[in-house]
């Protein structure tokens, strides 16, 4: 319900994609400099930043949250605005979504969000953590994830989320749902959405030792669909895109619809129950524990 009022002020408050440039009021313009004006449109908000070119209908959400883009309960609250504005305009058909940070596509959900929280903000936070997942995984735009750096667990998940994964293809960066490395344990949606991309197999391994893939490694198993040198990213994506965007777009949603829709409806029909789950098993003292003992870990890695 938070998440929800949240959408609703800061819609109410902020323009999304700004109105076309102004500049033929202020005398004589290029035409062209005009038309592409017209058919580009850019949005910011603190975390993301929105840009859609109407001429191809593709918009691009950069992430751009340092350190490491964390799914904190602001974060999901952007990004779910965002995904809502664009789903909402007709003219937009298709989303790449990147990282604007060097080496890091996301950390996955902020474990701050999670570490001596009381249970009524951890349920707010998961909340807003389905509210995402659900967004993403039941769009009716083609979703395509351009991977330029890590992306562990929830940064997996919201890669898994998107209809084509494209890794840049550097050892240095690794995508997986790790959570058990954490002590904690991905949740049924989760797993869910990693098994209908790899297979059963490969999740019950991936998951029970919390791996971390390379990107070439990630390829094999069909965790991503392409790797490509980090200069080729986004033109690989605009490709993949178009190739998505030139099937008839009623076949490849409802096509959509058919694969995913057993997975949704099984969230949505446990939601609550996943969100009193979640805050009773975050909540225990020996998860508490383990998110410390990790938190300090990262920061003695760092050292
Ligand atoms: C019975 C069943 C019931 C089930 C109920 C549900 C159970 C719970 C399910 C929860 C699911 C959780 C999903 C998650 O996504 S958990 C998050 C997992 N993420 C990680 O493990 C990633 C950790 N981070 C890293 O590995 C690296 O930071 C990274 C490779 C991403 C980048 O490395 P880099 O060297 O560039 O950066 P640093 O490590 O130095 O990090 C910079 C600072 O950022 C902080 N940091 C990193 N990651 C996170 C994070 N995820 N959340 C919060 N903060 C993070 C890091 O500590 C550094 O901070 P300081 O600058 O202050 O030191």
């Amino acid at each position: 319900m938070a998440l929800r009022a949240a959408l609703r002020t800061k819609c109410a408050l902020s323009g999304f994609l700004s109105q076309p440039s102004s500049s033929s009021r202020h005398g004589r313009v290029c035409a062209s400099t005009v038309l592409a004006a017209q058919q580009r449109s850019n949005s910011t908000s603190s975390k993301i930043s929105v840009d859609f070119d109407q001429s191809t209908g593709v918009a691009v959400m950069h992430m751009k949250s340092p350190p490491v883009n964390s799914l904190s309960l602001d974060f999901l609250t952007e990004f779910c605005i965002s995904l809502e504005k664009l789903e909402m305009d007709k003219s937009c058909r298709g989303l790449i979504i990147t990282s604007s940070l060097p080496k890091v596509f996301s950390a996955g959900l902020d474990i701050l969000e999670m570490y001596g929280k009381s249970p009524e903000s951890c349920g707010e936070f998961w909340k807003a953590v389905q509210e995402m997942w659900l967004k993403l995984y039941s769009s009716n735009m083609v979703t395509v994830a351009a991977i330029n750096g890590s992306s562990p667990a929830g940064g997996c998940l919201m890669s898994l989320t998107c209809d084509y994964r494209i890794m840049v293809d550097n050892p240095r960066y690794s995508i997986g749902l790790n959570e058990t490395q954490l002590g904690i344990v991905a949740p049924f949606w989760f797993k869910d959405t990693m098994a209908n991309t790899v297979g059963h197999r490969i999740t019950e391994m991936a998951l029970a030792l919390g791996m971390l893939y390379s990107p070439a490694e990630a390829l094999k198993i069909g965790l991503v669909d392409q790797i490509v040198p980090e200069e080729k990213l986004m033109s690989t994506a605009e490709q993949a895109m178009a190739k998505w965007l030139a099937i008839p777009a009623h076949a490849r949603q409802l096509t959509k619809s058919m694969m995913r829709k057993p997975t949704v409806d099984r969230m949505t029909s446990k939601r609550e129950a996943d969100v009193q789950n979640f805050v009773s098993f975050i909540t225990k003292d020996a998860i508490q524990n383990s998110l410390r003992v990790y938190l300090e870990m990262l920061k003695k890695r760092k050292a």
